[in-house]
């Protein structure tokens, strides 16, 4: 049986419906097939046969997105894979420890390099821009260009420090405004994934791109940012555009000339750290203003979906389980909760929260585990041994698939398919779940093996900033509302969308919730403390 044509996702939907691209591949592939043959190298990992030649894989993806490698996974359970895929192939990496050699192979498997050719899908870099961004994309060239300098940027300014500690401020400023403004006086219905990603648009381009950023300009624009989200998967191979993701291809036309003109209006220059070097280190290498405006489209989106999927569901994961619900609240009150003001003002310590409140991170962790199907990938720049066993062949991409090395039971224990709120406490790997209770903790989880932010030399930078407003919104909720289904009973939690590869997994519906105060939380103002008190 070949998953590529016989497997149907949830609902009986497919990923992309992408019928057009279909086609257009498929003449491709007529027309020029005598050129597509693949001779692989007995070294290479073993080959998956796609049961259409030359197309089967391409087809599977379209189709079914990330689900099409849990597929083949569920079929084959080989570590390492190779997919033959016209006259190339794609290798896919499902072993935790084979993942830990690609990542120490970063010098011929490329991160920066894949980032760039990604660019002219996704957000329609020139070929002057795409020229600046691939002169010089690893740090070890002889005259490293504008990826390196903005990589090691990134991890600078947006590392713990100062720079962090400002736009945490300002970002959880603008929750506790939403919050504080929420069901006051009566329960309120919502849907709260909705919710969710409005807030966290509003008030995360406030703290990154300032007071005149996009969406405070424009308020229409939040639309049009989830409007290009649902379509980035199908704008990223840049064919037909905007036939194949026309409202993607449209909204992103809106976001493009709104940051054209943040950029024409200088508007960067009341923005954080983060951004102003953003702009000023695109401006150094030579990126033309409509570049810059473009630029600012793809750093948007990297910032604000995966915080925001992720946000969803651990409010969810909370929310659903009434008895852990209780637990977390009383190791918020216990440990993160000041009271200023008699009891009017209460103030959420981030510092604390991060440092003690184990159950919470434990869940903020396993709500990453099983929602975070971001893949690594890389792009083979030399013909690559891995493991000694294993060759890569140039010009070929390797993904670790990050959705199979997570739920897989060999990798996690027998309840790797179910939400354990204890999985990561006190361990940021993760404690293995033995069937025995007697071992129960006793081994951990490969560290390789938690991909939610990557890992090697491409850790998520946003990684700190993620936690701080997921870790915030998720809190404040727990200790200032009670959630529910719209009937009463406790919140359910949606399926997911299992068929991205790119972020965070999205809900599959739309998540109905009534929402009130709690009792003694009526008149209660939340506030957050960004940094902790003094150590
Ligand atoms: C839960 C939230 C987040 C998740 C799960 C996440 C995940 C990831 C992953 C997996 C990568 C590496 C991709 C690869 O290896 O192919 C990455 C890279 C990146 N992330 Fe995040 N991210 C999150 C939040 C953020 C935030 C809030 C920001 C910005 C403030 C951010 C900025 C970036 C950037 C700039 C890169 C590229 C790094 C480079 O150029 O080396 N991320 N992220």
């Amino acid at each position: 049986m070949d998953p590529s044509t016989t497997a149907t996702l949830p609902g009986g939907r497919t990923a992309t419906g992408g019928i057009l691209l279909l086609a257009i591949v498929a003449v491709v592939v007529l027309a020029s097939r005598r050129f597509l043959q693949y001779y692989p190298d007995p070294r290479e990992p073993p080959v998956v046969p796609a049961r259409i030649p030359y197309v089967g894989h391409i087809i599977g993806l379209i189709r079914y997105g990330g689900q099409y490698f849990r597929m083949l996974d569920e079929r084959y359970k080989y570590p390492i894979y190779t997919l033959p895929m016209l006259n190339s192939r794609m290798y896919l990496v499902t072993s935790p420890v084979l993942a830990s050699n690609i990542q120490r192979a970063s010098k011929t498997l490329s991160f920066n390099k894949l980032v760039g050719y990604s660019l002219p899908g996704m957000i329609e870099y020139d070929e002057e821009a795409m020229k600046v961004c691939m002169n010089g994309t690893e740090k070890t060239d002889e005259n490293p260009g504008l990826i390196p300098a903005m990589h090691d940027m990134l991890y600078s300014v947006l590392a713990p420090g100062k720079h962090l500690d400002e736009i945490s401020e300002l970002v959880l400023k603008g929750h506790a405004g939403y919050l504080n403004g929420l069901a006051r006086g009566e329960s309120q219905t919502m849907d709260l994934y909705r919710w969710t990603r409005d807030m966290f648009s509003v008030c995360t381009a406030r703290a990154l791109y300032g007071p005149e950023n996009i969406f405070a300009m424009q308020p229409e624009l939040v639309e049009a940012f989830w409007d290009l989200d649902a379509g980035m998967t199908k704008l990223m191979p840049g064919i037909l555009p905007s036939l194949i993701a026309r409202k993607a291809y449209y909204a992103r036309k809106k976001l493009y000339a709104a940051f054209i003109e943040y950029i024409k209006q200088r508007s960067y220059l009341k923005a954080s750290q983060v951004i102003r070097n953003r702009v000023e280190i695109n401006a150094e290498h030579g990126l033309n203003t409509k570049m810059l405006g473009h630029g600012e489209v793809v750093f948007l989106w990297g910032s604000l979906v995966n915080a925001t999927q992720s946000s969803f569901w651990l409010i969810s994961n909370i929310f659903s389980r009434p008895e852990l619900l209780k637990e977390i609240r009383a190791e918020i009150e216990a440990h993160a909760m000041i009271t200023q003001q008699e009891g009017t003002v209460r103030v959420l310590d981030m510092k604390a929260l991060r440092n003690s409140c184990p159950l919470l991170v434990s869940v903020y962790r396993e709500t990453l585990r099983m929602t975070a199907n971001v893949n690594s990938s890389r792009l083979v720049t030399a013909d690559t041994m891995v493991a000694d066993q294993y060759l890569l062949r140039a010009n070929s991409v390797v993904q670790i698939v990050s959705g199979v090395i997570h739920s897989d039971p060999a990798v996690w224990g027998h309840d790797a398919a179910e939400f354990n709120p204890r999985r990561f406490y006190n361990s940021t790997a993760g404690n293995f779940t033995a069937k025995d209770e007697a071992k129960q903790g006793s081994k951990q989880v490969n560290p390789v093996a938690f991909r939610a932010f990557s890992g090697g030399s491409v850790l998520c930078p946003g990684r700190h900033f993620a936690q701080v407003e997921i870790l915030g919104l998720a809190a404040a909720m727990a200790m200032c509302f009670d959630v529910t289904a719209v009937d009463g009973g406790p919140m359910p939690v949606p399926g997911k969308d299992g068929t991205g590869m790119l972020a965070v997994d999205r809900p599959l519906e739309a998540i109905h919730v009534n929402i009130r105060r709690r009792t003694g939380w009526e008149d209660v103002t939340i506030a957050y403390d960004a940094h902790g008190p003094p150590a």
